[in-house]
């Protein structure tokens, strides 16, 4: 079964610079799958490695399993991380070793799993992924998109109750990020696993998830059920969600912080065009 997330008041900033986003507070429902967009620059890998503490807050708070994470000592931290399974943006292999040991790091690492049961649960993730036979090749030797696959089988070894991540469709072609989007559907469907999955993706966002947040100019502007950040009349997430060019999201964040797109950063919501 999946366990839920609440982030409460969470701010984070690098080296004393602005925050990156603040004051950000969403939960993650237990079970589901939701879906966080926002331009490129906007803190969403920061935003997945803050809540399950590979980074730490400027202030706020976290909750995995409504267990506090910013009040865990490092041994905690590392025994609720277990839990979590995540998949990075580049998949995160070890390029030195096959796919099959990539897959079964984690257990070599973290349990006292024989050999023979470790073989069983990475061939069965295999499998999920669809990589079967494809066991002994080097991640130099295969396409990025099985690269993302493989890095989604190794996040799913350990039984993960949150798996978090991020960009796993980036580099896809629409038919294989179609074929991942279904991949996740069914472990979400077969394990209850909860997802909190960042994508660029329009159609992903727009068929996957129970729950879309989008984070944009250092805020989360909205958090709601897919159908409702559908039908959303704020410009931004009209904008994003339709891929438009017309809306207050300009070239770079940068751009945007400064105003001159015809929008403040004090007022990036506008009225609806
Ligand atoms: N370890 C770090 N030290 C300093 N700044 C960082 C660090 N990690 C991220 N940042 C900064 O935080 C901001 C947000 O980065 P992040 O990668 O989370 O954006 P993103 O929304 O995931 O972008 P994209 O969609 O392009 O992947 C960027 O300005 C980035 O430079």
């Amino acid at each position: 079964m999946g366990v839920g997330a609440e982030v409460v008041g969470l701010t984070k900033s690098f080296n004393g610079n602005k925050p990156v986003w603040s004051d950000v507070s969403l939960t993650v429902p237990s079970g589901d799958i939701t879906v966080l967009l926002g331009p490129s620059g906007t803190g969403k890998s920061v935003f997945l490695k803050t809540l399950i503490g590979l980074l730490r807050p400027d202030r706020g708070k976290v909750f995995i399993d409504g267990q506090e994470l910013t009040a865990m000592s490092d041994r905690e931290l590392y025994a609720i991380r277990q839990r979590c399974g995540v998949l990075f943006q580049d998949g995160a292999l070890f390029g030195s070793m096959n796919i099959y040991d990539n897959i079964a790091f984690p257990l070599r690492e973290h349990t006292r799993k024989t050999e023979r049961e470790i073989r069983r649960i990475v061939m069965q993730r295999l499998d999920v992924v669809g990589m079967v036979g494809d066991e002994d090749k080097l991640p130099s030797e295969i396409s990025g998109g099985m690269r993302k696959r493989a890095g989604l089988a190794r996040a799913l070894v350990m039984d993960p109750e949150l798996i978090l991540c991020d960009e796993p469709d980036s580099g896809l072609d629409p038919v294989r990020t179609a074929l991942l989007s279904k991949t996740i559907a069914e472990l979400n469907a077969e394990t209850g696993a909860t997802f909190l999955i960042v994508t660029h993706d329009i159609n992903t966002a727009r068929t996957l998830p129970h729950h879309i947040g989008m984070l944009y100019l250092g805020q989360l502007v909205a958090f709601e059920r897919r159908e409702q950040m559908l039908a959303s009349d704020k410009p931004v997430v009209r904008q994003f969600l339709n891929a438009s060019i017309e809306g207050p999201i300009g070239m770079t964040e940068e751009k945007d912080a400064n105003g001159q797109n015809g929008q403040t950063a004090q007022q990036p919501f506008g009225v609806a065009q």
